[in-house]
């Protein structure tokens, strides 16, 4: 559990939350790039121009007590628009926390522009935003506004722009109405929402997005991809539905935290789906035991 879930005691002392929990959040969210970002066509800051990524695992491994989670992953991920796909307890989250520099590889290497995140924290926090499945993991403060400004005001933005800014974000997704709204009073798929808001809100060189569909509702779902694929950088996209990958360049397929398949999502797409329609026919969950 990385961060807290909202209470009417939360709500109450949110500057005692803030100073307790901040620098958490610098773990979640891009941290401070001083330097204004390019506008996207949406208005929104991204800290670069349309680009693929870079990143580049080499021989990663991760274990924990000596379970290998990740093991031998050697790929390098280059496109604008990735997808990242495999079965329950595959290793997708893990990855991406590897990936955004979280957890460092127990072995091999895992790279973004050159850098190793995990030893760079600060730069690789400027390069990266992640977006957990849980947002219940991610959020710190009691309310919507508050919670998209924070990132905002890392960036180095005084308080009148992180305003102005937080009020754009809300009403280019519809929903400048939630602006004061106490996040506990939101149900889950809106606090995911909160939640892309205020990672797409600080324009982040490459977001990795974990199922960042989980629980929405087909029309914001709809309007969360059309934001998405106007957004100018670079995108990591783990799920377990492969229509949310249309359009993707690259696709990685995960197995038991192996690289079964990576290439071009026209070739890896079809042979996942074969193989998990082939799976479902089966009573074969032994993955979920792991
Ligand atoms: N901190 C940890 N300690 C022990 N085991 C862990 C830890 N983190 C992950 N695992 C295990 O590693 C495996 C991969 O987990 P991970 O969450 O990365 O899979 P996933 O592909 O994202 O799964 P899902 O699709 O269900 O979200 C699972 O078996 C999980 O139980």
């Amino acid at each position: 559990m990385i961060g807290p879930r909202h209470t009417k005691r939360n709500q109450r002392s949110p500057r005692i939350l803030f100073r307790h929990l901040a620098p958490l959040r610098f773990i979640l969210y891009p941290a401070a790039s001083m330097t204004r970002g390019a506008m996207t066509m949406d208005g929104l800051q991204t800290n670069s121009t349309e680009h693929g990524c870079d990143i580049a695992l080499d021989g990663l491994c991760f274990a924990v007590d000596g379970k290998a989670i990740l093991s031998d992953i050697s790929v390098n991920l280059t496109a604008s628009r990735i997808g990242v796909v495999g079965r329950n307890g595959s290793g997708k989250s893990t990855l991406a926390r590897v990936i955004a520099g979280l957890v460092a590889p127990t072995s091999g290497t895992a790279r973004m522009d050159g850098l190793h995140l995990s030893q760079d924290r600060k730069a690789a926090l400027r390069q990266v935003g992640i977006l957990f499945q849980n947002p219940d993991h991610q959020i710190i403060f009691p309310t919507v506004d508050e919670e998209i400004g924070f990132g905002l005001r890392q960036l180095g933005h005084g308080k009148d722009a992180v305003a102005k800014m937080t009020r754009d974000t809300l009403t280019r997704f519809g929903k400048s109405h939630w602006a004061g709204a106490y996040i506990n009073t939101l149900s889950q798929g809106q606090k995911h929402l909160v939640c892309l808001m205020a990672v797409v809100a600080m324009g982040p060189k490459t977001i990795i997005l974990d199922e960042p569909f989980t629980g929405l509702d087909i029309p914001t779902k709809a309007q969360l991809n059309r934001y998405l694929a106007n957004y100018k950088g670079g995108l990591i996209h783990i799920t377990h539905d492969p229509a949310d990958l249309a359009g993707y360049d690259q696709v990685i397929w995960l197995e038991q935290g192996k690289l079964a398949q990576n290439g071009a999502a026209a070739d890896v797409l079809p042979a996942y789906i074969a193989r998990m329609t082939a799976l479902g026919g089966s009573d074969d969950i032994s993955d979920l035991a792991g």
